[in-house]
């Protein structure tokens, strides 16, 4: 076997116990093969057969499961600090719209060389990407090395009637050609930019069409009460209940935001399997509001975290996320025991792989190999009490020494194997500036 070891740690098992045990990976196969004593299959399929494994040290270290940043717009990090202090509506269309009009598939494709290496320098190894010019996007996913949903946002609003089929097309498009790419790493959703700027008519298509061909659908929903209010006043019912009617839920799928839900919203989240993806500092920056995190996961939805794009973070670091859910989760529910560690760790490893519908999340034999090895080592995480209590507090991304992703090491000692890291920022930097000079020249 072609092994990778991973030795001296401690590792965070899926049933939130900490082991001190080596993990054994198949490189080839992309899988963990044995955490500690614990193997799968004939236990000399773990030896490395004379073959010289590669080792990764993990000493004062935890593994953990590579985090899962289930919704995100990575492109966006060339509109990091370009706009803030605005709700969102204003923001999109005074701010990031006009910008965005002016992007050119190269300038996303170096807006999303400068998001992948964010996460994997911060620990992430998969996550879930609505913007355009996706196949820009996916090639950049297959270089680095990780995993992705990926999908085509498709607005249809201030659009006449041909530009906007095309656009739903496009999402179709990317749906069925892009899924699979990067030996399986990359899959793909139809991903409608929202239930407010899709028209009815070709959501419900659009869903019909995306569920034909068995890709999941996902968007943003109930982000604010200015998006909640006329889909209420117009409709008489709820957003999720529009969504419903449309087709749009289901256990494949997971929806951006839910942080204006009723009782019955969340009701009908959890009978249907759809899973909802918070993403507090975005909610927060824009004053969207608090969603009901401990709520939604007393009812049995699927909760995942999500940091949502650069320019409403405005970083992509996990680690910030997961100590912001804590935090807001407590707040919204008036509970200090809301959203304790425990659950904002799942949120960002299990349940995350579980919302993406994407391997990973979990550190067990015969897992997919996605690590994430965190330094403990350091003043700001000493003592260590509870390591999982550091992951959701203290921790942040830039102590995460060594990232893995189906068995590839991706950053080895915080040097990113994969990308190239100064020139990437160099070329980001570039493409950022010259975006905005030829908006604001417009
Ligand atoms: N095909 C569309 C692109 C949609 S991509 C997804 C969009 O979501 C926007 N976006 C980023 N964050 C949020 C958010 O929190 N709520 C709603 N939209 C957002 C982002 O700026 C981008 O325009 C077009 O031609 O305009
Ligand atoms: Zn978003």
């Amino acid at each position: 076997m072609n092994a990778l070891r991973v030795t001296g740690g401690r590792v965070l098992r899926p049933d939130g116990r900490v082991t001190e045990s080596d993990v054994t990976i198949d490189r080839d196969a992309g899988t963990i093969v044995a955490v500690g004593e614990e193997t799968v299959g004939e236990s000399d399929e773990t030896e490395a057969n004379g073959e010289a494994a590669e080792t990764l040290d993990a000493s004062g270290s935890l593994v953990i499961p590579g985090l899962v940043n289930a919704h995100t717009h990575v492109s966006m990090t060339l509109l990091r600090g370009y706009a803030d202090d605005k709700p969102l509506d204003p923001w999109l269309r005074e701010d990031i719209w006009p910008v965005e009009a002016e992007l050119t598939p190269d300038d996303i494709e170096a807006g999303a060389e400068l998001g992948v290496l964010e996460l994997i320098r911060s620990g992430t190894t998969a996550f879930a990407d609505m913007y355009f010019a996706m196949d820009r996007v996916a090639d950049v996913v297959d270089r680095a090395g990780l995993r992705a949903r990926l999908g085509h946002g498709v607005v249809t609003v201030g659009k006449d009637e041909a530009d906007a089929r095309e656009d739903v097309e496009e999402g179709l498009a990317v749906a069925r050609d892009l899924d699979g790419a990067a030996d399986g790493r990359i899959r793909t959703a139809f991903m409608p930019h929202s239930l407010t700027t899709v028209d009815e008519v070709l959501l419900r298509e659009g869903v019909a069409e995306a569920r034909e061909a068995g890709v999941p659908i996902h968007l943003h929903a109930n982000e604010t009460i200015d998006e909640v209010d006329p889909i209420v006043e117009e409709r008489g019912e709820r957003p999720i209940d529009y969504a419903a009617d449309a087709d749009a839920l289901g256990p494949d799928n997971f929806f951006a935001h839910g942080v204006h839900l009723d009782g019955g919203e969340i009701d009908r989240l959890a009978q249907t399997g759809t899973a909802i993806v918070h993403c507090p500092a975005s909610n927060m920056k824009l004053a969207s509001g608090m969603a009901p995190v401990q709520r939604l996961r007393d009812a049995g939805v699927t909760v995942a975290l999500g940091t949502d794009g650069a320019a409403s973070n405005n970083d992509l670091d996990l680690f910030d996320e997961m100590r912001d859910a804590a935090m807001l989760g407590k707040l919204a529910a008036d509970d200090a025991s809301a959203v304790p560690a425990e659950a904002v760790v799942e949120m960002a490893t299990a349940a995350g792989a579980a919302a993406l519908g994407l391997p990973g999340g979990r550190i067990e034999p015969g897992a997919a190999a996605d690590l994430a090895i965190v330094d403990l080592d350091v003043p700001h995480l000493t003592p260590v009490h509870d390591p999982v209590s550091h992951l959701a507090y203290a921790a942040r991304g830039s102590d995460v020494r060594h990232t893995v992703c189906d068995g590839t090491v991706l950053m080895r000692d915080r040097d990113v194997l994969t990308l190239d890291a100064d020139e990437i920022q160099a070329r980001a930097a570039d493409a950022a500036h010259d975006l905005v000079a030829r908006a604001e020249r417009d």
